[in-house]
């Protein structure tokens, strides 16, 4: 799809977050079509893009949602995912949120450690209700990603080892109050070999074999996300390859595959824009200082991770240049040694492949107040959250001022 940049970034401004909605459901069928003629479920890891308007656009396709806290649990619903396609995973549930994924009667809550189930058990007591649970398993598998966002070593504090699983479904399965119907992984994000996928979801579906022989029936296999993307020169997994290693891995067993991709759905799907303030050159260096910041998009200053960046109908001899925020951190940059040619005040670069972990993650640091996002569909853009004001983020506190004197 051709893209005006410029158009988009005059009409609603920058620092801008773009998301082609036409390519999110294009990576959506690609999945779905991957997994046909079995049963299976996509659900959409709400982390990675947790917009309303991003989930309800996926929810109409079809997907389910996958969630790390009650209000990601509370996004999926508002924006029309159905209560039984939902799950919610994490480390550290609170009371709180136990009770309500409950009263909200979600498909599964996935647990990750026997403390946390022993929780789970007596809040649904106090509800009279039977929680529907998995556990994460943790494979003790090496993803072979970035250390920051590996999840399936035993040294990551991520889901239970085999042994303690095995254990925590036999406990389960004899409460009144637990109903042991889930089984997942989720080995680290930005996945870009099968191996590690092929050779967990063999070791999970053993043990499944290993509880259907005691008579413990797992109805959902859930095989977690983390397909990697092309940030630049990345070899990706094809999702039909991924689809058939973990066919492989569940043969003769009868389970609904389900799947929780963040950053395949979203990642390219997404643009951020940023306009030129200045540039200059210290002691033989150049920066380019633009008006978005670490505070809008961390991903280049906490994994050093690369973002193409291109300036938008400019012209000239390229040269090498940091382009670096207004934060007031050495970290608050977007790329290192970026070939780009000579720029002006207003002139507008594209950080690409940033609807991932982009907005999410984003903070109003430095009182900066969060971008808005827009929606490409068919040739058209809408808004789907608007600039944050001053106002916006002094709310919470400004009833408070001088109540000390
Ligand atoms: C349990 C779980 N599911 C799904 C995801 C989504 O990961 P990704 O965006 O890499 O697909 C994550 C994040 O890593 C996760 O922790
Ligand atoms: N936030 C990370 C990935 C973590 C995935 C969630 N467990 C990123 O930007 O790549």
């Amino acid at each position: 799809m051709d893209i005006d940049y410029k158009a988009l970034a005059k009409k609603y401004g920058t620092p801008l977050y773009m998301y082609d909605f036409d390519y999110i459901e294009h990576r959506y069928n690609d999945l779905k079509e991957a997994f046909a003629g079995k049963k299976s479920l996509i659900n959409y890891a709400v982390k990675a893009n947790s917009n309303l308007s991003v989930i309800a656009h996926l929810a109409k396709l079809g997907a389910g949602a996958d969630c790390v806290s009650i209000g990601e649990v509370r996004r999926a619903l508002d924006a029309g995912v159905k209560k039984y396609n939902i799950i919610f995973s994490g480390v550290g549930k609170r009371d709180d949120e136990i009770r309500e994924a409950l009263e909200k009667d979600i498909l599964m809550l996935n647990l990750e450690s026997e403390a946390e189930m022993k929780r789970v058990e007596m809040i649904a007591k106090e509800l009279g209700k039977e929680a529907r649970i998995s556990i994460r398993v943790n494979p003790n598998i090496d993803p072979q990603t970035h250390p920051y966002i590996s999840t399936g070593l035993h040294e990551n504090k991520f889901g239970v080892e085999i042994d303690m699983a095995k254990r925590m479904y036999i406990y389960a399965n004899k409460s009144e109050y637990l109903n042991p119907v889930g089984i997942h992984f989720h080995i680290g994000s930005q996945l870009t070999k099968l191996d590690p996928i092929r050779e967990s979801a063999q070791i999970v579906a053993d043990l499944v074999r290993s509880l259907k022989a005691i008579k413990i029936d797992i109805k959902f296999f859930d095989v977690g996300g983390g397909i990697g993307v092309v940030y630049s020169d990345e070899i990706t997994i094809p999702v039909r390859d991924y689809a058939e290693a973990i066919f492989d891995a569940t043969k003769g067993l009868d389970v609904t595959l389900l799947c929780e991709p963040g950053r395949y759905m979203v990642a390219n799907a997404g643009a951020f824009f940023t306009s030129v303030l200045y540039e200059k050159v210290n002691a033989g260096k150049r920066f380019v200082i633009v008006d978005g910041g670490m505070n809008d998009l961390i991903r280049p200053s906490l994994y050093d991770a690369y973002h193409k960046i291109d300036a938008v109908m400019v012209e000239g001899e390229k040269s090498f240049a940091d382009v670096v925020g207004p934060v007031c951190e050495s970290g608050d940059f977007f790329g290192k040694n970026v070939l780009l040619p000579p720029l002006q005040h207003n002139d507008l670069l594209v950080v690409h492949s940033a609807g991932a972990y982009g907005f999410t993650m984003a903070s109003n640091y430095n009182t900066r107040p969060k971008p808005a996002e827009v929606a490409l569909e068919a040739g058209k853009d809408r808004l789907i959250r608007r600039r944050e004001s001053y106002e916006d983020q002094i709310r919470l506190e400004k009833e408070f001022l001088h109540r000390d004197q």
